[in-house]
């Protein structure tokens, strides 16, 4: 029988979160749990591609496993969407913030596979925003917020629970995820191209 497991893709604004789980999904056909947020969409994003993107009261009539506000914004993930990611295959992942992350690890225990991304370099991470189209303006607010500081320390609640990688080099973060992904995945569960 396949055990069902998620990679729960954590770390700070720009360490590479939404970057890993697009290898993920096209190296791996890994699906990735779409999440509801009230915040507004970036240029390039999609809603049901990237974010079901809400209003306040649309956000407010969901139903959250867990839900955070985060920079001032809310996000949340359902129930419903783990499982309609599960159908889809037994390994999926999730971008979440640190908060959600201990959450999943505590609910879900073995089943999430807890991945923390960092960068060594903080001027580095803030060119990598810049160089993503992020306004100055959004960068500094983002910066500022007690999350964005939060999430810059791997939680205790994940000490010695996550896989730790420093994405400085896409290579070698690369290498990392194809071991985890070995290591995790069933060998007839997913077609690799
Ligand atoms: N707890 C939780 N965090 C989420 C959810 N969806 C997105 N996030 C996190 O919210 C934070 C802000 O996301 P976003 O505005 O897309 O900014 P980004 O980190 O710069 O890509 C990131 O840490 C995301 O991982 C969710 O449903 N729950
Ligand atoms: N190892 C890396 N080296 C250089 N740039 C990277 C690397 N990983 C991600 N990036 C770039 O950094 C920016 C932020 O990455 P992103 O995946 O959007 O981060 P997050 O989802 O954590 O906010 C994107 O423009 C992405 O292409």
């Amino acid at each position: 029988m396949t055990s069902k497991r998620i990679f729960v893709i954590t770390g700070p604004t720009g360490s590479g979160k939404t970057t890993v789980s697009h290898y993920l999904r096209s190296q791996y056909q890994i699906p990735q749990v779409i999440t509801h947020t009230t915040r507004a969409p970036r240029e390039g994003e999609v809603s049901g591609q990237d974010y079901y993107f809400e209003t306040p009261t649309s956000f407010a009539t969901k139903h959250y496993l867990e839900h955070v506000t985060y920079s001032g914004n809310q996000y949340g993930s359902s129930r419903e969407g783990l499982a309609a990611a599960w159908e889809q295959s037994p390994l999926i992942s999730i971008v979440l913030d640190t908060a959600g992350a201990v959450t999943y690890a505590r609910e879900l225990g073995d089943q999430a596979v807890v991945i923390y991304l960092e960068v060594a370099d903080q001027d580095a991470l803030i060119q990598r925003l810049t160089k993503r189209g992020d306004l100055p303006s959004r960068i500094q607010k983002r910066v500022a917020s007690d999350e964005y500081l939060r999430d810059q320390a791997l939680p205790t609640g994940l000490v010695g629970h996550a896989h730790v990688i420093v994405n400085d080099d896409w290579q070698t973060t690369r290498q990392q995820l194809d071991q985890l992904v070995a290591k995790y995945c069933p060998a007839d569960a997913l077609s690799k191209d």
